[in-house]
């Protein structure tokens, strides 16, 4: 169990998700003190520690409850759920929260100049791969006998290297198999960063902090989805043009100043305005269209 009364939190220390965690903390008002070779950053303005460790680790420690909540990809808390369960260990975690980074997909892939292959193919063969455990449990679906070889980095090497026959690993773009002359297959796992809590969490002061800041994910994943849309239109086109607005919130409406033809029009979208939408608003007789970001927002 965490010791402090100050809330734990363990994040990628560096790597892929490093800076969107530490951006994420920054936005919902978590102030801290991060010096680059601390293993623990301490907020300024809230009873919060920042772990940063690497994100292999972070899901054993939130179930053991070293720290209180920790932000990992799927794919490794996946991982580490299976490696645990092996071991009959605990693997709770509470999911609190899918983020909006991390968004990549762990997938089979093998030598290009092979060309297409069908599932036969892997009967028999050797897969490298860093998640052993997700890629086992994928095989005995599909009834493909295969073996995995554990690789903890440079996966994409292993089929030029003579060490694997074909590969099972993280794809965002698709430019590191291309680099490396592989051709990708079948999506096993579709991952992106989550925000975890240990189950046995009981402290209530922590438990209310989490309380706290829960709403204010929320405002700033909203906030990232959400545009403030402001333009002036005829008022004899007004329902044409609220019928190109996107989402469903109801716009405001202001007088303009000296003009009894135009009406100054203001919105919150889900969505953003394309520049076809933006035409055609223009081609009712709107004007002066301005589509904003929302730097918070709650509801
Ligand atoms: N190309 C990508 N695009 C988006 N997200 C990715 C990509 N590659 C990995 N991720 C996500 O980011 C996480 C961290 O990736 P990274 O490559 O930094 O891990 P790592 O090398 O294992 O780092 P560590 O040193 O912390 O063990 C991955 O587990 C995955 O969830
Ligand atoms: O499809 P792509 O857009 O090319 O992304 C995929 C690559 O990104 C990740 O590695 P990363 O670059 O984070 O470095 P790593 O090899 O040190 O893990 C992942 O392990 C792949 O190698
Ligand atoms: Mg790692």
């Amino acid at each position: 169990m965490s010791n402090t009364n100050r809330l734990r939190i363990a994040i990628q220390k560096s790597g892929r998700l490093s800076k969107d965690c530490q951006d994420l903390l920054k936005q919902i008002g978590v102030k801290l003190n991060l010096r680059e070779q601390r293993l623990i950053a301490h907020s300024t303005n809230m009873p919060i520690d920042v772990l940063r460790v690497r994100d292999d680790d972070i899901p054993g420690l939130v179930m053991d409850g070293v720290c209180d909540l920790g932000i990992v990809g799927e794919n490794v808390l996946v991982e580490s759920q299976a490696e645990r369960q092996n071991q009959q260990q605990n693997a709770d975690v509470i999911t609190l929260s899918k983020l909006d980074f991390g968004f990549c997909r762990l997938a089979l892939a093998w030598p290009q100049e092979l060309g297409e292959q069908s599932k036969d193919w892997f009967e028999g063969k050797r897969i490298a791969t860093t998640y052993p455990e997700i890629l086992k449990q994928y095989l005995k679906r599909e009834n493909i006998s295969a073996s995995a070889v554990m690789l903890t980095g440079s996966v994409e090497v292993a089929p030029r290297a003579g060490l694997a026959d074909a590969i099972c690993d993280l794809v965002s773009t698709g430019a590191t198999l291309e680099a490396n002359g592989l051709m990708q297959g079948e999506t096993i796992l579709e991952s992106n960063a989550c925000l975890i809590q240990n189950p046995a969490l009981q402290d209530p002061e922590k438990l209310a902090l989490i309380e706290k800041l829960m709403p204010r994910l929320k405002g700033v994943k909203q906030a990232k989805e959400s545009k403030y849309i402001m333009l002036h239109a005829p008022k004899s086109k007004l329902d044409e043009v609220c019928a190109l607005l996107p989402g469903t919130g109801q716009p405001t409406l202001l007088a303009l100043a000296g003009s009894d033809e135009y009406v100054a029009l203001h919105m919150v979208s889900s969505e953003t305005l394309f520049w076809e939408t933006m035409e055609e608003l223009k081609a009712l007789g709107a004007n002066s269209i301005l589509v904003m970001p929302i730097e918070k927002m709650m509801e």
